[in-house]
């Protein structure tokens, strides 16, 4: 056996593959290795972490709609939850199977339902104006950090209820989340060393004493009075909110507005036509999916698409590759805002879809379509750097110019 050769299993029916999803230069440029992926077959056995890796649009839908035989209570990351202590009480939600998933769902579903949007929809609308406008005169900026962290940091936890103080702790709580569903490789360690001192403000922020009465966070408290839930989960609801509700919509943003300046004839398609805004948004999702990847694990022995598989078997889904697949898309590597995007895996797909996608889709419509008002030409001033994280693409900045009407 060489150094080199990991020990691998026997019996894997399925195209073998020496592809390491979280080393810099798959996290840096995914798209050759999506590519492999997608054409050595519909499931791949990737020999660095002895996992199944999906990475065709039909198989990642089918296998997140699957959730009796690939579940999320041993964990959405590389961690086995059954095996091993996970890095923080696990979510009632995203890491629950039903029962517990649904009584956590239907508490959410309604906190962040799209009538609650309307209710807070004034409010996001005017903060978007406002930036905006702030923005348009300042000329020159980062559209990373004064546009892209800006807009979600003041918006959702405003809606959520959270005082003004300390918000930029949401940023480091964020990274270290969607880090912690990798392995422990540098861009984990580098961020565990930031996330230290922000654990306890964290959970001091999820306290019913912090939140302003109404707000998202308050309602969930009011179903654990209801009796829907019980008060202590209340409190893990409310960190769901602030793990998963922030850091996704940045990279939204910040991926969205990297398209738009990098591919100026689609900004002048929008220009000319604001009502493709939410479409904008959808197709930037598809084209550069902030959340690249996450994990399930098989239940019980099965055979998924042709290939046999093992209880506790990890399966790593890349929602990025199906997002980008030619057996879903015409053209799936150009950016095309009047592409109409449905049934992209952006936000997930089955019962764990995403629960904030309304918050994410009114954050993305109101900040283009206050941009088409104001703004006639986003101008790139340099290349953008980048920020890795083992589950999300993310810039870190992208100097822009942007040129008024
Ligand atoms: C562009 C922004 C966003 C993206 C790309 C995104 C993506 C996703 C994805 C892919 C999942 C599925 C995870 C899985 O199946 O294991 C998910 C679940 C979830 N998202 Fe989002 N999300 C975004 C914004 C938000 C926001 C704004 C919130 C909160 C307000 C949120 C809260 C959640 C929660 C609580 C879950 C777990 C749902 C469940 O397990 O039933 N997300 N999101
Ligand atoms: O309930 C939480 O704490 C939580 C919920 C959702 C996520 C998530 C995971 C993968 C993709 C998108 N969102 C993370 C955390």
């Amino acid at each position: 056996m060489s150094d080199t050769q990991t020990l691998t299993r026997d019996g894997i029916d399925a195209p073998r593959l020496d592809i390491d999803p979280f080393s810099d230069d798959f996290l840096n440029m995914p798209y050759p290795y999506h590519e492999r992926m997608r054409e050595a077959g519909p499931v791949v056995w990737l020999e660095p972490y002895q996992l199944w890796g999906v990475a065709r649009h039909e198989e990642v839908r089918a296998g997140l709609n699957d959730w009796e035989n690939f579940i999320s209570s041993a964990g959405v990351g590389l961690a086995n939850f059954r095996t091993e202590k996970p890095f923080r009480p696990p979510s009632l939600i995203l890491e629950a199977d039903p029962p517990q998933h649904t009584r956590s769902r239907t508490v959410l579903a309604r906190v962040l339902s799209p009538k609650m949007m309307q209710k807070v929809r004034a409010d996001f609308e005017k903060q978007a104006n406002e930036l905006i406008d702030r923005l348009v005169e300042q000329g020159e900026f980062d559209a990373i950090k004064d546009l892209a962290k800006a807009y979600p940091l003041k918006v959702f936890p405003d809606a959520v209820g959270l005082a003004a103080e300390g918000r930029d702790n949401l940023l480091l709580y964020g990274d270290m989340v969607f880090n912690a569903f990798g392995p422990r490789n540098h861009v984990f360690l580098d961020a565990v060393g930031r996330y230290e001192p922000v654990r306890e403000w964290i959970m001091n922020q999820c306290q019913r004493s912090e939140l302003s009465p109404d707000g998202f966070g308050d309602l969930i408290y009011q179903a654990a009075d209801a009796g829907e839930i019980k008060h202590e989960e209340a409190t893990l609801l409310v960190r769901s909110l602030l793990s998963a509700g922030v850091d996704t919509t940045v990279n939204g943003i910040g991926n969205a507005m990297y398209c738009l300046a990098q591919f100026p004839e689609q900004y002048d398609k929008l220009v000319a036509n604001p009502t493709l805004a939410r479409q904008t948004f959808e197709e930037a999702l598809r084209f550069e999916s902030p959340v690249q990847t996450f994990f399930r694990t098989v239940n019980r022995p099965i055979e998924f698409a042709g290939t046999p598989m093992l209880a506790n078997d990890k399966v790593i889904f890349f929602l990025a590759a199906a997002n980008r697949d030619g057996r879903q898309w015409k053209n799936p590597d150009v950016f095309d805002i009047e592409r109409k995007p449905v049934g992209h895996m952006a936000f997930g797909s089955g019962i764990h879809g995403c629960v904030g996608q309304a918050v994410a889709r009114m954050e993305g419509e109101l900040i283009f379509t206050a941009m088409t008002k104001r703004v006639k030409r986003i101008e790139m001033l340099g290349e953008p750097t980048r920020r890795l994280n083992n589950t999300l693409r993310a810039l870190e900045s992208l100097p822009v110019r942007f040129v008024p009407h």
